[in-house]
């Protein structure tokens, strides 16, 4: 997505992507510890049992590259990792690092152990990805310095560190890149269960009571993405505290996220003016992407890579390859009776996932 883009969709509720105006690192809310860190079992239960065997041999942690969807907690399992190695951490992104030198800078001024975390490292340009191979694989700094003939080759040792990579898509990363990471974890979308507990624990430290029916309904309503239930339960706080609700229960939640526009699936206007377009305009598809984009008076890019992965993942659309096809469950919570076809032969728009 380009600039322009993000801000389009920068004043949505339900992006799982920060808000400009949200603090990027909300330290208030992030989990600091891996015991507190709720959800992503099997990832969880990997690392520790990595980060264990490397402080007892006394060497820095392998290198590891987490994935997933944007809010899903990888910057903040970082920062977990950091604090249980005890060690130091400097953070940085693939498009900030733009020259050699830059990345260079950074390395050197590395402490033996410290975590490097780059986030969104699929964004990374080749010419700095080449001096991360030898930095991950011999901590070697291998650099040439000026050009033609009077160029020279430097190489220098560097501090062993452990590079944590965070990418919302890994399969852009170079598969050179890629393999250099020893340990790769893949995070998931959150349980509605999990996120009550996630809503339950950022509600203790906004000193906001939430009881479990209204955090069950933040939970079903955030997408299964941590960061969204935050902001979610921020904004019922506003409404709570001006409609004089002391404690926040279903009805308050309930009334809450309808004023805010998010249904009890999380889908906002957009993602419901989507559906509906392809279910009544288009008999429910297939329908083409840029066809689509054109109707909802979206960028194709945006529709593809902020409103579709939600839709898809909860089963609202399926991707076949004549188009974009809206499902049974579609169907459903609008109340609109699905065609035949997609009872009987669903089969038929279900042949390949076109990814
Ligand atoms: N397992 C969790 N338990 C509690 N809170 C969590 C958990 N995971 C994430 N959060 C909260 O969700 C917010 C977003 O998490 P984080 O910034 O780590 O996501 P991210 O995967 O790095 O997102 P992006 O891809 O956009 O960088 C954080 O503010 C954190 O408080
Ligand atoms: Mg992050």
């Amino acid at each position: 997505m380009n600039r322009e883009e993000e801000i389009a969709v920068d004043g949505r509720l339900v992006n799982p992507q920060p808000l400009s105006r949200e603090p990027v690192n909300d330290h208030a809310l992030r989990p600091q510890r891996l015991a507190d860190y709720i959800g992503q079992e099997q990832v969880c239960r990997s690392l520790d049992i990595f980060m264990k065997a490397a402080r007892g041999r006394g060497e820095p942690l392998d290198h590891v590259l987490f994935h997933g969807f944007p809010g899903l907690g990888k910057t903040t399992l970082s920062y977990i990792i950091a604090n249980e190695m005890g060690a130091g951490i400097k953070v940085t992104s693939g498009p900030v690092i733009e020259k050699q030198g830059d990345l260079a800078a950074i390395l050197t001024s590395l402490q033996e152990g410290d975590i490097l975390f780059i986030d969104e490292i699929h964004r990374l340009n080749h010419v700095v990805e080449e001096v991360l191979y030898p930095a991950m694989e011999d901590f070697q700094l291998d650099l040439i310095i000026g050009q033609g003939p009077g160029a020279r080759s430097v190489k220098m040792n560097l501090p062993r560190f452990t590079l944590v990579g965070a990418t919302t898509r890994t399969g852009l990363l170079t598969p050179p890149l890629r393999d250099r990471f020893g340990v790769v974890l893949r995070l998931e979308f959150y349980s509605p269960e999990e996120l009550v507990t996630i809503v339950l624990r950022s509600a203790a430290l906004l000193g906001m009571h939430v009881d479990h029916s209204g955090a069950l309904e933040l939970g079903r309503r955030s997408r299964g993405t941590p960061r969204i239930a935050n902001r979610l339960l921020r904004r019922v706080r506003d409404f709570a505290e001006v409609g004089g609700h002391q404690v926040v229960d279903a009805k308050v939640a309930d009334e809450a996220l309808d004023l805010l526009g998010v249904d009890r699936f999380g889908l906002d206007d957009m993602d419901r003016r989507i559906l509906l377009t392809v279910i009544d305009k288009f008999h429910g598809g297939p329908i083409g992407l840029e066809t689509l984009a054109t109707v909802v008076c979206e960028e194709k890019n945006t529709l593809e890579d902020v409103y579709e992965p939600f839709l898809i993942q909860s089963g609202f659309i399926k991707r076949t390859p004549r188009g974009r096809v809206a499902t049974v469950k579609a169907y459903e919570h609008f109340q609109r009776k699905s065609p035949s076809r997609l009872k009987n032969h669903p089969s038929l728009f279900e042949e390949r996932e076109d990814q």
